[in-house]
Order: C-alpha cells, then structure tokens, then sequence
C-alpha cells in the first residue's frame, strides 16, 4: 500500500471507508462482503464452537498511520471499546516523524508442560529426563511431521524438581517452535503423546499435559521514537516518562497501564481470529514474571530531548490454526495487514500495543482522558437514553461540549429536542 497515513479516515461513511480499504489491501467481492456483514453465518458458527443459538457481533475498525518497520500498515481491529481505534491511529500518527515503529521478536517457540508426580527420586528423575532429552524430542516431532517440515519442531527440553503443598514434583518443559501457529494444539498433542513413555523412564504418574500461556520465549518487541516537537513539547517528553516510572514500579498502576496495552493488542487478535485469553494470559504473566507485578512499556529521553517508547510482550499468534483461517473476517484482516507469518503479526501486535499506550499516556499527562475518550463514548450514551438517527450525533455532540456526558443528560436533550 502507498502509505497508511489517511488524514480523516473518521469522517467518511463505513462503506466508503471499507472501499478504501478494499482498494488498498486489494480485497475480493466476497473479502469486502465478509467485513460489511461480519462473516460467519449461522451454519459457519455451528461449526466452530458448541450449543450455538446465534452470533454476537463486535464492531471492526481500522487504524490508520502505522509505519511498522519501514512498511505502510492498516490495521484492523475489533473492539467494543470506544476511543481505542482512534487513540492507536493518534498514536501512530505521532510516531510517524520519529520513523514509525521498528520491531524484532524471538523465535517462535511455545512450552508444554508435562507434571511428573509420585517419584521417588525426584532430583535422579529429572537426570534421567534431560540425558534423554533427544529420544523425547524425536518422539514429539513424530506427532506432528507437518510442524516439522515447515522447520518447526522441539527445539529443547528442561525440567525442574518442585516443591508443593502435595510433595516433590517433577515439571518437565518441552520447547516447541510452533512456526506459523498459535501452537495450543500441537504443543498439547505432543505432550499427552510423550506422557506413557515420562511415566516409564521416570516411575511417576503424569497428571498434567499441558501448554503454558506464559509464552516467555515467544516474544515480540517494538521501539518508537516520539519527537517532542510533534507531541506537544518536552513537558509532555516528562509527563509521559512520569507515568511510566510509576508504571514500572506500583502494579495499581502498571494494571491500568497494561490494560491500556492490551486494548490494542487483544482487538487486534480478535480481528485475526486469535485467541484473546492466551495473549491477555501471556502479557498478564509476562509483566508479573519475577514476582513483581510492572508495566510491559517504558518510555525515556533521548539525546535531543524526544521520547523512547519501547515495548516487549509475549506473542502467541498464529497465522494458520485455531479460527484463524475458518472465520472469513479474520482471513482479510490478515490481508489488509499484508503479513503471511505469525512472527509478522506479533510484531504488530507490539507496534499497536505501544501506539495505544503512547496516545493513553500522553492524555493522561496532559489534559486528561475524559475529554478524548468520553466525547467519542457520548454517541453510546445517546443511544442508551433512546436517542435515533441523527439525534445520535447531535446528543452526543452537545454532551461533549458542555462537558456532562450521562445518560440523564441526554435524556433531558431529547425530551427538550423532540
Ligand atoms: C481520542 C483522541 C484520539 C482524540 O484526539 P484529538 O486530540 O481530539 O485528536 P485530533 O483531532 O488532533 O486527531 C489526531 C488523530 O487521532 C485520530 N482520531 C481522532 N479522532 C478520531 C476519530 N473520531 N476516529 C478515528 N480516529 C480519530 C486520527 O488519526 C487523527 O488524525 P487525522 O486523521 O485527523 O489526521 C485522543 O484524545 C487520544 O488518543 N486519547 C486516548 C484515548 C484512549 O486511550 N482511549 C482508550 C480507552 S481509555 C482506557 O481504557 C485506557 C487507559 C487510559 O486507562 C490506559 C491508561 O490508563 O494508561
Ligand atoms: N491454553 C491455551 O492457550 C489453549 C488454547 N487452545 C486453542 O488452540 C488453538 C491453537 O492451536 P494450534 O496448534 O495453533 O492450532 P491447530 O492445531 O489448528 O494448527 C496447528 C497445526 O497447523 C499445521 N500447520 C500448517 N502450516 C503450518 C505452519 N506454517 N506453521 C505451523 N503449523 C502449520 C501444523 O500441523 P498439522 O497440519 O499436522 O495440524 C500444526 O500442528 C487455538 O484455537 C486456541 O484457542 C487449545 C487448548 C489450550
């Protein structure tokens, strides 16, 4: 695409917007069709998930203004929550000038855990286990040949002695490149095959077989440079590294911080047919690894006095798997991404992750959240006090100027307009 900058994006119709989009990432009849309408027909849903009765639809936006290592990028994203799409475009916006957003990530390897119980020997047990550690690899890899051929596969095997409230334990961990894959599946498929032969070389009994959400090894990182010019001068530079010193530090404040992350990230997943919960599990963990609760972001000054954001989360996504290529919807977000690779969507995953964080962080250390998020969020307050048609806009716009956006307000707006 020629460039993801699209001044005003907002104040185009939905059907022109998607024509644009369609235009840009170069989407079929059927693509576009899938969007307006949301995708999934009954039958399709049936399909999918257990006992179905119906749909339940989630609006999907676009952000605009992503640079993502040197690439125009739309992004599209699902969310109830308004304000998030604007923010994340707000945000990139600002880091335009610095350069956009520049990423790397890990490999993409995912860990199963197999619980070993009832050894007598733990400590001889888990010997055992790492001196047979190729054996054990070449069993799982058999499980999945598919896997392997695209140059995936076990890439290692630990395991740790434990102490519970229930005795020793013996925590075996197989590391799996899950390649294009979230790798839920496939990890948990090689883990419950190898649990016969744990059980034989150790003497324990297996009870959990199992992927671990805390994706420590599957990371994905993004940097961005925020010139002070372009972003309000060097007090906002301040009030943001403000914010995110406490962030670092008080995990009152790193879960809000973190949440303000994750609002990009997780409608970003769910717009590309991912699991939420597994990446909300991950990041959750990941900020609390070593103990301590703390923000997935920090934000410092740079030589010339501009702000450095930089992010690192985990990214267990996949591009093949899951509902990734069974929902129409989230196949042409893949296409109006323009990535093929999961490493390619973590990466945006971080990049959307710090815009969000950015633009989140740069209100609350200047005029505040409300004004932003609460004028957007009027046009529900509207509709919940009843308000139709063109009395949506309007309602919403005379809340956000006066200042009193509720629902009693707008309540009294539409008995004194009707
Ligand atoms: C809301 C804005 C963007 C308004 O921002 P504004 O200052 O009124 O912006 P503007 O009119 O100068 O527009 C700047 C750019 O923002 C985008 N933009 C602007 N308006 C729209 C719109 N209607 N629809 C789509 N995009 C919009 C758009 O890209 C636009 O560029 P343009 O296209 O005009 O060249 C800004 O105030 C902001 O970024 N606020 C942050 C809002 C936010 O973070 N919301 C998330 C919900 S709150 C929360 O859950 C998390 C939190 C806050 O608790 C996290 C934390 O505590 O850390
Ligand atoms: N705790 C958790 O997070 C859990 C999550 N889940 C769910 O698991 C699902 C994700 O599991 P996942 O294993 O990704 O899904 P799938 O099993 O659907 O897909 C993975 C499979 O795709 C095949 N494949 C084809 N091309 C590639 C490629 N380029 N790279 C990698 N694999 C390829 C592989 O082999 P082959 O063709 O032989 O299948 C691989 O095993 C999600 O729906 C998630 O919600 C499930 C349990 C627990």
């Amino acid at each position: 695409m020629k460039t993801s900058r699209i001044s005003g994006l907002y104040s185009l119709s939905a059907s022109d917007r998607l024509k644009m989009v369609a235009e840009s990432a170069d989407l079929s009849g059927d693509e576009v069709e899938a969007i307006e309408t949301g995708g999934l027909t009954l039958h399709q849903a049936d399909k999918m998930v257990e006992n179905v009765v119906g749909l339940f639809a989630i609006p999907l936006g676009i952000a605009t203004n992503f640079v993502i290592d040197g690439r125009e990028v739309l992004i599209p994203m699902a969310t109830e929550e308004p304000s998030v799409i604007a923010a994340a475009s707000n945000g990139a916006k600002m880091a335009r000038s610095g350069g956009g957003f520049v990423t790397s990530s890990t490999r993409p390897v995912m860990r199963a855990i197999i619980q070993v119980t009832g050894v007598d020997d733990p400590c001889g047990a888990r010997q055992t286990i790492l001196a047979r550690s190729s054996e054990i690899a070449a069993r799982a890899n058999e499980r999945d040949p598919m896997l392997v051929s695209h140059g995936g596969g076990v890439v290692g095997i630990e395991a740790e002695v434990v102490t519970t409230r229930k005795g020793p334990m013996v925590v075996v961990h197989l590391l799996v490149d899950c390649r294009d894959a979230m790798g839920a599946n496939a990890v948990n498929t090689m883990a419950e095959a190898l649990a016969p032969f744990i059980e034989e070389i150790t003497g324990g009994r297996v009870y959990l077989r199992i992927i671990s959400n805390l994706a420590d090894l599957r990371l994905a990182r993004a940097r961005a440079v925020f010139l002070a010019e372009e972003i309000g001068g060097a007090e906002v530079v301040d009030g943001v590294i403000l914010a995110s010193a406490l962030a670092e530090v008080d995990p009152y404040r790193a879960a809000t911080h973190n949440k303000g992350i994750m609002n990009g990230v997780t409608a970003v997943t769910m717009a590309t047919g991912n699991d939420t919960r597994a990446i909300e599990a991950g990041a959750h963990s990941y900020a609390a690894r070593g103990g301590a609760y703390r923000s997935l972001s920090v934000f410092e000054k740079n030589r010339d006095g501009d702000l450095v954001g930089s992010i690192e989360l985990p990214a267990a996504v996949g591009t093949v798997g899951g509902a990734t290529r069974v929902h129409p919807v989230a196949r042409a977000s893949l296409k109006v991404l323009g990535i093929v690779s999961a490493d390619d969507l973590g990466r945006v995953l971080a990049s959307v992750g710090l815009a969000q964080n950015f633009a989140a962080l740069r209100a609350l250390a200047t005029e505040g959240i409300q004004r932003g998020h609460m004028s957007l969020h009027a046009r529900n307050v509207a509709v919940e006090a009843g308000a139709i048609g063109d009395e949506i806009e309007l309602i919403a716009s005379k809340m956000a100027a006066e200042k009193r956006i509720n629902v009693d307000r707008a309540r009294e707006l539409l008995r004194d307009g009707r």
